[in-house]
């Protein structure tokens, strides 16, 4: 048997991993410890290639000792089905070095060949039997000693000195340890090689007790330990094999036979008894080992316990470290979305699934190992989970915020576009819904154990729904009460006009009752619906005092509309068209040179110019009627409606204004006067009836001519029949017509060249003599009367 390179110890692990001993095959064994003491650094992968790491608790340790050449190696290769070296018979040399480990072959064990040290070169290394001893008693359950029967009694024999060690180094390791000591027993299993069968094993075995007896009564024993025997840390058994090489076949089946015993379970003699197990999880056996060689190496006082304790440190942080690598894995590729703002569907279910998962894994391989160790590292654990899943949570919530304020922002601005929505239900039902959402989704995402709360985010949720929700109000109010200003506008606008069309004193009194009744509607309106709304009293008071602004400014621009220069001169016209043109009854007037056009015109005049001062301000006569509203600075709330002065609302012509507005007037009325005065002129300028008697006498001769006068008389028949014929054709119109356009054109042209001939000065029509008189603003209303009457008498001349 040789130890391995150092260089080719990684490769072979490599190799020998690949190459994975399966569960019957007794796989390659390696040296644990070699020649220079060294441990190796390959056990861990040689018990995971034969597949063992993962066998918990379910697996045990032999070990053999004895003197070197007494066929150990044969035997747990027998025993085994180990692959162990055995000795060349024609050298005769010690061939195991060191401590070798293989696994047994269909059994779950891990088997030590432990160098011989006794006979010609115990000398060399003594030092190495007890060390030896100590690391196979503190990982064994089984300690085989083999022993040639020659040399049963032999008191003074190398296996006596071996055994004294095994005593030694057990009593330092388990001898303090109280009842928990005594309770950890080692099986000394002591194998009888070449048993001729003269002398009976019980005998043989009676004669081994009384001397181990007697070694373990020579021991120095502290004195707490003084009465403590030998079976309180050991049990003792016994067992003969025939000459392997005189009864091969004999010893063959001995050796089956004692096969038997380290594979039943059933077995009363069964040799692994749960007592002696250390209690190491497999895949912690081979950092187990290497600390107990490091602290045996260092002479060292070797404290199991804390080993122990160590050893589940290390283990748990190495179990730990890959449960937290897959969980992370797990959780890893939801770290993305969740930044990128997505809610994520049974996020806490996969959590906790992970967390469960990643304990599980845990607590299957660190539960075997020292309780204290194994909850502590739990608890490491469990935090280091908690810290990896927490930012998910957070983020899942901050979606979750984000998604229902979203949502109740869309449903809202959606719920408020149709007809007939119950703006404070919307808003009621949408905030319950996305609310209920978010916790929904915040309690789902919780994970057991952990400090997580979602109170703190909903708080801010419900703060931001408000906002919105205030938001979207005051949008709605606005929008109503743009609504009720427009239907307002609409009601108010024809009563309005037909007021303000009928000058009477009471005009104002029918505009503002007009007003303060659809005003009262409006309100009335506004205030149904802002029920629905929630609306603070304070929020409605603004809100109406803007409607009462509003509707003011709706019924002022009505009245600037109807009062604009346009509007006023043609209503102040036509009440001066009703009062001069028209009599009492109604009809119009036909002027006579009788009538008192002056007087008339005076009077007509006055009582128009009367109505200048009623349009200019709005003044109701039944004072009950009059409005009043708060002008700017009056209403913080109604900052941002534009400046208001209401006082000058009131006003609708200024001082300046109502003179332009009845000089204006003036020259309207001016020219009806004039176009009076020619009626009565052209009513004067008729011919007399006396002129039409003259015109037949001194006619007579002429017409008794024409009848008497055959020829003249034809014309006259001719022109009787043209005529007789155009009446009878309907042609009289368009004959009309055309004469009347060529004798209008007649007329203009001799008019134009009798003007151009005498350079006559031309007829003022009412529309220059208006032109005219805008330049003789200061002149007297009779001077005006004098010389147009000149203009008239010329014209009819
Ligand atoms: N007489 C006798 N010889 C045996 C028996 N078993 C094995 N041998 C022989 O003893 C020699 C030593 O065998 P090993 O199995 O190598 O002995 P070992 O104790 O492992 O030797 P080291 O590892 O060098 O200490 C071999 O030549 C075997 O053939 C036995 O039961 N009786």
């Amino acid at each position: 048997m040789s130890s391995l390179p150092n260089g080719t110890t990684k490769a072979l692990t490599n190799a020998v991993l690949a190459a994975q001993t399966t569960n019957d095959a007794a796989g390659a064994p390696v040296q644990v410890i070699n020649e220079e003491k060294k441990f190796t650094p390959d056990l861990s992968g040689y018990i995971s290639s034969w597949g063992l790491a993962e066998a918990g608790f379910n697996y045990d340790v032999v070990a053999v000792f004895g003197s070197q050449s007494t066929g150990k190696s044969t035997l747990l290769n027998r025993l085994f089905g180990t692959s162990f070296d055995v000795m060349d018979e024609t050298h005769r040399r010690q061939t195991t070095k060191g401590i070798w480990m293989c696994r047994g072959k269909g059994m779950n064990v891990m088997v030590m060949d432990v160098e011989g040290t006794d006979g010609r070169e115990r000398g060399e290394d003594q030092d190495f039997e007890r060390k030896s001893a100590l690391f196979s008693l503190a990982s064994s359950e089984v300690l085989i000693v083999n022993i040639w029967e020659h040399q049963i009694g032999l008191y003074q024999g190398a296996n006596m000195g071996l055994l004294k060690t095994v005593f030694e180094v057990n009593l330092g390791l388990f001898g303090n340890r109280g009842s928990e000591g005594m309770s950890q027993r080692t099986l000394l299993l002591f194998v009888i090689r070449d048993h001729v069968g003269s002398t009976p094993l019980a005998n043989l075995a009676q004669t081994l007790q009384a001397d181990l007896t007697k070694i373990w009564d020579s021991l120095s024993k502290p004195p707490e330990l003084a009465d403590r025997h030998l079976t309180d840390y050991f049990d003792l058994s016994f067992t003969g094999l025939p000459h392997k090489v005189l009864l091969p076949e004999k010893f063959e089946a001995e050796v089956a036979e004692l096969r038997k015993r380290f594979l039943h379970r059933e077995r009363d003699d069964y040799v692994f008894k749960p007592a002696y197990h250390k209690r190491i999880p497999a895949d912690g056996v081979a950092h187990y080992m290497e600390g107990i060689w490091e602290q045996v190496q260092t002479n060292k006082d070797l404290d199991l316990p804390t080993q122990q304790e160590l050893l589940a440190q290390f283990r748990c942080d190495e179990i730990a470290t890959v449960a937290l690598e897959q969980f992370t894995a797990q959780a890893k590729p939801l770290r993305k979305p969740i930044e990128s703002g997505h809610v994520l569907e049974a996020l806490g279910k996969s959590m906790r699934s992970w967390k469960n998962e990643a304990l599980a894994r845990f607590d299957r391989d660190a539960s075997r190992y020292h309780q204290g160790v194994y909850h502590r590292k739990r608890g490491d654990l469990v935090v280091q989970l908690h810290a990896t899943l927490g930012p998910l949570f957070l983020g899942q919530l901050k979606n979750l915020h984000k998604l229902a304020l979203a949502n109740f922002k869309r449903e809202v601005v959606e719920g408020v576009k149709g007809d007939g929505y119950d703006f404070g239900e919307l808003v009621r039902k949408s905030r319950e819904k996305n609310e209920g959402e978010f916790v929904a989704g915040a309690l789902e995402g919780l994970v057991e154990g952990t400090d997580w709360t979602y109170e703190e985010e909903l708080d801010l949720l419900r703060q931001e729904i408000t906002v919105i929700a205030d938001q979207c109000r005051a949008d709605e109010t606005k929008k109503m009460i743009n609504h009720i200003e427009r239907t307002l506008k609409r009601q108010i606008a024809e009563p309005i006009e037909l007021a303000l069309n009928k000058a009477v004193p009471t005009m104002w009194d029918s505009v503002l009752r007009v007003f303060t009744d659809t005003l009262g509607k409006a309100t009335a309106t506004y205030l149904i619906k802002a029920k629905s709304f929630n609306c603070t009293e304070e929020e409605n008071t603004a809100s109406l005092n803007i409607l009462r602004r509003r509707a003011w400014q709706a019924l002022r621009a009505k009245v600037d509309e109807q009062t604009s220069d346009t509007s006023i001169l043609a209503k102040l016209r036509s009440t001066f068209e009703d009062r001069f043109r028209y009599d009492e009854n109604g009809v119009p007037r036909v002027w006579k040179p009788d009538d008192d056009i002056d007087a008339a015109f005076r009077k007509a005049r006055d009582q128009t110019l009367e109505l200048v001062p009623l349009y200019a301000k709005i003044q109701p006569v039944d004072t009950s009627l009059e409005v009043s509203l708060p002008s700017d600075g009056g209403d913080e709330l109604l900052a941002g409606e534009g400046e208001f002065d209401f006082a000058a609302t009131l006003v609708v012509f200024s001082e300046s204004k109502q003179v332009d507005l009845v000089a204006k007037f003036r020259r309207d009325a001016d020219a009806y006067y004039v176009e009076a005065k020619r009626s009565i002129v052209s009513s004067v300028s008729q011919i007399p009836m006396w002129i039409y008697a003259l015109l037949v006498v001194l006619g007579w001769n002429e017409a008794v001519a024409i009848l008497f006068n055959p020829i003249y008389f034809a014309v006259l028949l001719t022109t009787l029949a043209s005529a007789y014929m155009i009446v009878k054709l309907h042609l009289v119109g368009p004959l009309m017509n055309i004469t009347q356009a060529i004798g209008g054109e007649v007329r203009r042209q001799a008019t134009n060249r009798l003007r151009e001939h005498f350079s006559e000065p031309q007829l003022a029509s009412p529309v220059t003599v208006r032109n005219r008189d805008s330049t003789r603003s200061d002149d007297t209303d009779d001077e005006f009367r004098v010389r147009t009457e000149r203009n008239v008498t010329f014209a009819a001349q």
